[in-house]
């Protein structure tokens, strides 16, 4: 474990609230997260419906020192802009029990499955880690838009069950073919690192931007997320549509291509030239034409595992984006 910083401050978590998904994943998780719920002083709050998660949050964030969110990324982007729209960002730790299909941020911030998640609670560090706002949503991990927007809203439940993480793989390759690439523009703003504001224009068949979620060519897909930027990567559409459906697949887990425009930024807007788009923020919709992103350094204070790295690409090794 790293030393503690004064990012590693720990505040006694007296009152204790966790908002349970009892339908994500395989649903199968119900059962045990009740019971170590109950052992390490959780009071259940059940959600019933879409949208209840944010509600519950946003009830007991006022009064709740920590607030864990069990199920997949999606409950986990309700709960934190739950606690968000209780203005309690700043005296509220979130914690995440991994009960979904993906659980893709709870292994970004080192939380490798519910049992862990509780003893991570218990002895793990807490850091303060950047949030993005997306319009007037926030989310944790990743705003997609494109293909695997699409794949990702027309995943089945029934499919998810069966195939897991590979029913969105199988969906980004099966919308590749039919998708209508988006004429787009999207212009990013200079950053504190000598990062130059730049516009970029084309067609995009993906709109990939990752505030904990890395898409491309690094070791880690855990993204620096205490740098105050976002990693930008757009896949541009191109004449070779097969060839690209491998490119941009093998990309998007680690290879380079002539189609991948790569950029951090503080804040970008991306602009659609045609109809609406439908992104993804953690895996919950949003369609609109314009959307406007923005770091929020530092304002998540998040209960992460050993494996989390405040500096991902700070050991000398390779440094995203590589070119
Ligand atoms: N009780 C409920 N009944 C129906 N839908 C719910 C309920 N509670 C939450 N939801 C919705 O379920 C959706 C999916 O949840 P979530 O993303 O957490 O799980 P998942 O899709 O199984 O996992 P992952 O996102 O990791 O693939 C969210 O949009 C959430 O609003």
């Amino acid at each position: 474990m790293e030393s503690d910083g004064p990012n590693e401050e720990r505040t006694a978590d007296g009152n204790r609230v966790l908002v349970l998904n009892p339908v994500s994943g395989s649903q199968d998780h119900v059962d045990d997260v009740v019971e170590l719920a109950g052992e390490h002083g959780f009071e259940i709050r059940r959600t019933e419906d879409a949208g209840d998660a944010m509600r519950l949050a946003r009830q007991a964030a006022p009064e709740a020192d920590l607030v864990a969110a069990a199920g997949g990324d999606g409950t986990l982007n309700e709960v934190v802009n739950g606690v968000a729209a209780a203005d309690a960002l700043e005296t509220t730790t979130v914690a995440v029990v991994p009960a979904g299909t993906g659980n893709n941020f709870a292994t970004n911030i080192g939380i490798e499955g519910i049992e862990h998640a509780f003893a991570v609670v218990e002895e793990g560090r807490r850091r303060e880690i950047d949030l993005g706002l997306a319009n007037d949503r926030v989310f944790v991990n990743s705003c997609v838009g494109g293909v695997t927007a699409e794949a990702s809203s027309e995943t089945s439940s029934a499919s998810k069950e069966e195939l897991g993480v590979l029913a969105y793989v199988k969906e980004t390759v099966d919308a590749l073919g039919e998708f209508d690439a988006l004429p787009l523009r999207v212009e990013t703003a200079a950053g504190p690192n000598g990062e130059r504001a730049r516009a970029w224009e084309g067609q995009a068949l993906f709109v990939l931007v990752g505030n904990c979620r890395r898409f491309t060519g690094a070791r880690t897909a855990q993204a620096a997320v205490e740098d105050g930027l976002f990693e930008v990567t757009i896949v541009e559409d191109a004449p070779t549509r097969n060839l690209l459906s491998d490119a941009a697949l093998e990309g998007l887990f680690g290879r380079e291509s002539d189609h991948i425009v790569r950029r951090r930024a503080p804040s970008l807007a991306i602009e659609s030239r045609r109809d609406s788009v439908e992104y993804s923020l953690d895996g919950e919709m949003l369609e609109t034409e314009t959307i406007e992103l923005e770091t929020k350094p530092s304002a998540l204070r998040l209960v992460v595992g050993d494996a989390y790295r405040p500096d991902p690409d700070g050991d000398g090794g390779d440094v995203w984006p590589f070119a």
